[in-house]
């Protein structure tokens, strides 16, 4: 008999966090899944709570900001071998609160010309396409 093993999809509130035409990112610690790769900061949407909630919590508890102006750039559903993920992807324009890895985890400026450079978790691919698109000189 097949078994397929399927569990639910995790929502992910992520934020394309952009400063003077720079993203915000952080590495990945070698334990959690997709470890040692860079990522844009967020995490896992929590029961009763809307996408901008998350993200705002997400963002606060990882690097120490607060948003002050969000909106939704696209959503991407991604099968790793281990799990599902629904990326809910907002872009950040505007934040206080000076950006630091709170969990200890190292964070850097990429400019989007660097974002082909950078290892990121499989399911960026897509991400890094569109942050270029909406970037690119006329
Ligand atoms: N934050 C973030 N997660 C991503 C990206 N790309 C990608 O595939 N993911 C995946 C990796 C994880 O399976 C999931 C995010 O989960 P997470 O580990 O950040 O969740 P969390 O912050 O709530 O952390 P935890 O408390 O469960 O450790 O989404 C990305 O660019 N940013
Ligand atoms: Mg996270």
């Amino acid at each position: 008999m097949q078994t397929t093993v399927q569990n639910k999809v995790v929502h992910v509130a992520v934020g394309i966090i952009v400063r003077q035409q720079q993203i915000l990112l952080a590495l990945r610690s070698s334990k959690q899944h997709q470890g040692g790769k860079w990522e844009f900061p967020g995490g896992k949407v929590e029961a009763g709570e809307t996408v901008p909630q998350a993200l705002n919590r997400e963002l606060q508890e990882e690097v120490a900001i607060s948003v002050s102006q969000s909106s939704p750039l696209m959503q991407l559903e991604y099968a790793y071998p281990e799990k599902t993920v629904l990326l809910d992807i907002w872009l950040v324009t505007e934040f206080s609160g000076e950006p630091h890895g709170r969990e200890g985890q190292p964070l850097r400026w990429a400019s989007v010309a660097e974002l082909t450079e950078i290892p990121f978790p499989d399911a960026n691919q897509p991400i890094v396409a569109r942050i270029q698109q909406l970037f690119a000189p006329e």
